[in-house]
């Protein structure tokens, strides 16, 4: 048993990427002359790459991806090689109860064998062999089912944990009978507090949701650019040798990133600026977009030449987005806070808003773009060198400019129940500032905040308080702000997860 358990461990590839924040530069970044002040977060999608083993005489052509976190989320695929350049297509294989297709995973799988089938020349003939691919997502993508809020007065943590148990608490059934109930995991997460008399039970470091995808309730941490970086990373790691794809390496990044964001855009089916994926694979960064006629000369997965010319795309020298880390970080001491907001925001409404106010007033737009980017360096600048004191002045006005462009053009950039929330909450000791990230709206707010014990009570404390006064749910989530992107994850803290 240990024998074979630690190589498969051996043969095993797990790859982690981060959820994001963008801090400053929402709208201004989806234009090329600007950039946006992006970080990642400790929230990460981890995907563990496996050989599936089949029995001699079996000849089993499928790669199998699994959530377990979810019900119904097993998506078996076939795949084969198209005549005249076509890459690879890639199917999802029905049997059984219907699966609902997982068209982000689907999409990147035939992008990335795509790929690999083109630069490793070993595949035209041998092929792809099955492999099992298992996503596991920290907790803080989901928000807990909802559930009685039985929560008792002695819980001091109750912003983010139910006092009760519940299903939704269990640790997640791994594949295997005899690793259910195993809660080694959870001992390992972050979140374990010191808890006296009646300690709930632990907290599973990958919780189940008790849902389906469909049906989870997203925090906006990013999933999709997250889970799209790490299944691409894991695929690249798993089929190619370490001279063909070695994410240590700044070639290695290139491709994973530039494959990545061909991907997810395909799947998502619009272009956005794709600060997401360039977070999810290089962390905290000041993000310059790519063009996005670079991705319209693409043929699509199947047309003739389309494997060539995606790898002519990924691996050329036209892809012309610009990610610095140099001058980018957080001071010490200091850490960005995600809350969560119970309530739901179209961001792709908000764009189109923007974009007809800024089309019909070029010159008034780009002096506010302008000024926008103003405080996107400002900020970036003095978080870097550390000068906290000077954090909230350079917010404060940053929230007012997009207060102020959200009015012009129509859109809730900032709504006046996040203003009222963020202004009370700038007044909580240890609070630095706050904004609402991203394309701002009403379901989300980020919060630069000292990174200490005594700030955190008191955050948490002022938004149950908040949110009982108001009728609304805002917690503080676990997940912070960090600086580090994709990486190659240590397979023996996923030996629960190995077959
Ligand atoms: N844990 C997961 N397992 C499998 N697929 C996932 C997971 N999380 C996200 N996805 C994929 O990403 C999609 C969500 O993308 P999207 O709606 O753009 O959300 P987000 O804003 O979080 O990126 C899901 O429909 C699914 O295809
Ligand atoms: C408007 C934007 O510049 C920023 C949107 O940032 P969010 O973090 O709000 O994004 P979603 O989670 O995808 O809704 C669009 C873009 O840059 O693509």
């Amino acid at each position: 048993m240990a024998t074979s358990s630690s190589s498969s461990e051996d043969r095993t590839v797990v790859v982690s990427a981060p959820g994001k924040v963008l801090l400053a530069g929402g709208y201004i970044v989806l234009d090329r002359k600007h950039t946006g002040l992006v970080f990642g977060l400790s929230a990460r999608i981890h995907v563990l790459a496996q050989e599936i083993h089949t029995s001699a005489g079996v000849h089993l052509r499928e790669i199998v991806v699994q959530s377990p976190q979810f019900l119904n989320a097993t998506w078996k695929y076939g795949y084969h090689l198209v005549e005249n350049g076509g890459g690879i297509k890639v199917t999802q294989l029905q049997s059984g109860i219907p699966v609902e297709p997982n068209h982000f995973v689907e999409t990147t799988l035939s992008y990335v064998l795509s790929y690999i089938s083109q630069v490793d020349k070993t595949r035209a003939s041998q092929g792809f062999e099955p492999a099992s691919l298992l996503v596991l997502a920290d907790n803080d993508y989901y928000s807990k089912p909802k559930q009685p809020t039985t929560t008792t007065a002695t819980n001091t943590n109750t912003t983010d944990r139910p006092s009760s148990s519940s299903s939704a608490d269990d640790p997640i059934p791994p594949s295997t009978s005899e690793k259910q109930g195993d809660t080694s995991l959870a001992a390992t997460t972050s979140t374990t507090t010191t808890t006296t008399k009646t300690a709930p039970p632990p907290r599973p470091r990958f919780r189940h949701f008790g849902t389906t995808l469909r049906d989870a309730h997203k925090t906006g941490l990013g999933s999709s650019a997250a889970i799209v970086t790490s299944l691409t990373a894991s695929l690249l790691a798993h089929y190619l040798p370490p001279a063909l794809f070695d994410l240590a390496t700044p070639a290695g990044r290139r491709a994973l990133h530039n494959l990545a964001q061909v991907a997810h855009c395909a799947a998502q089916g619009k272009v956005g600026s794709g600060f997401d994926v360039a977070s999810a694979v290089y962390g905290s960064s000041v993000y310059r977009r790519f063009s996005p006629a670079l991705l319209a000369a693409l043929p699509a997965p199947g047309e003739a030449g389309f494997a060539a010319a995606l790898v002519g795309l990924v691996d050329g020298d036209g892809w012309d987005c610009e990610v610095r880390k140099e001058g980018v970080g957080l001071p010490a001491g200091v850490a960005i806070r995600m809350c969560d907001v119970d309530c739901g925001t179209q961001t792709v409404s908000m764009v189109k808003k923007v974009h007809a106010w800024r089309d019909a007033n070029p010159e008034a737009a780009a002096a506010v773009y302008e000024r926008l980017q103003g405080k996107v360096d400002e900020l970036a600048e003095v978080m870097a060198a550390g000068r906290v004191g000077e954090i909230g002045r350079v917010m404060k006005p940053f929230r007012e400019l997009m207060r102020t462009m959200g009015r012009d053009c129509g859109a809730a950039i900032e709504p006046d129940s996040q203003e009222e929330l963020l202004d009370a909450l700038e007044g909580v000791e240890g609070v630095l500032g706050s904004v609402v990230p991203g394309a701002g709206g009403y379901d989300a707010a980020a919060v630069v905040m000292r990174d200490d014990e005594a700030t955190e009570k008191r955050v948490k404390g002022f938004l149950r308080e908040w949110s009982r006064a108001h009728e609304i749910q805002v917690r503080l989530m676990k997940v912070k702000g960090e600086t580090e992107g994709a990486r190659m994850e240590d397979p023996s803290e996923f030996k629960l997860w190995i077959q």
